[in-house]
């Protein structure tokens, strides 16, 4: 065993909470954006929310949600975390944090060096930084697609000012590997553990957080 915390994101009913949580995740992530084959509404990640054994971090995540919106998510969920996955700004961060009192993990796109730098200005604001693969140009989702990008431009990075996670087209077969490239001690997968769009397999949880921990 190692120390790694692994996400599990995308749940969608009790069997999931339970087999991220009985597989040893340190997180689970409940995705409110309507276009994603993992979405589910606020009720019903409530209900999810309230499965979870304590210790277990529950992060809502969003996409360039309105505060309507995270007014709305925040007074039925029981959170303890946000995870702002569009293109919101340091400072909408700030304001995000300062509004909700709960920790902020910023997600940032990554295809190539050039997206590296605006790392160091979400660190400034954000609790924790999610580094995933930019979606392409006409892709539907902003996350999710189960593309991975270059690991080797994390090589030697390992340092971040804050606790970050690795994402982007992770799975079994490959957060090994992701893992010794980049020097994380986080990873977040969402469609690596699926049998389909939305579906989560507990073998697949069980298989993705047993190879990330074991090395
Ligand atoms: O999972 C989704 O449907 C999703 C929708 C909108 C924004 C982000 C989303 N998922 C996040 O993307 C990473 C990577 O996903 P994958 O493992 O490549 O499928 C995932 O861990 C979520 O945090």
């Amino acid at each position: 065993m190692n120390d790694i915390r692994v996400k599990i994101c995308g749940l969608r009913s009790g069997d999931d909470v339970t087999a991220a949580a009985q597989a040893g995740a340190a997180y689970v992530g409940f995705v409110f954006f309507p276009k994603s084959p993992r979405y589910v509404q606020i009720d019903q990640a409530a209900t999810l929310a309230a499965l979870a054994p304590v210790g277990l971090c529950k992060v809502a995540l969003t996409v360039n949600a309105s505060n309507a919106e995270l007014d709305a998510i925040t007074a039925k969920v029981p959170l303890d975390m946000l995870q702002l996955h569009g293109v919101e700004s340091p400072e909408r961060v700030a304001e995000v944090k300062a509004r909700y009192g709960l920790p902020v993990m910023k997600a940032i796109g990554v295809a190539d060096a050039s997206d590296l730098p605006q790392i160091d200005a979400y660190s400034a604001v954000a609790d924790q930084l999610l580094i995933d693969a930019k979606p392409p140009r006409d892709a539907e989702l902003p996350g999710g697609n189960g593309l991975a990008f270059d690991w080797r431009l994390l090589a030697g990075r390992k340092y971040w000012q804050r606790p970050w996670m690795l994402a982007g087209g992770l799975t079994p077969d490959n957060v090994a590997e992701a893992l010794r490239m980049t020097g994380a001690n986080q990873v977040d997968v969402s469609s690596g553990v699926e049998v389909a769009p939305g579906q989560k397999d507990a073998d697949l949880i069980r298989a993705f957080v047993g190879a990330a921990t074991s090395r």
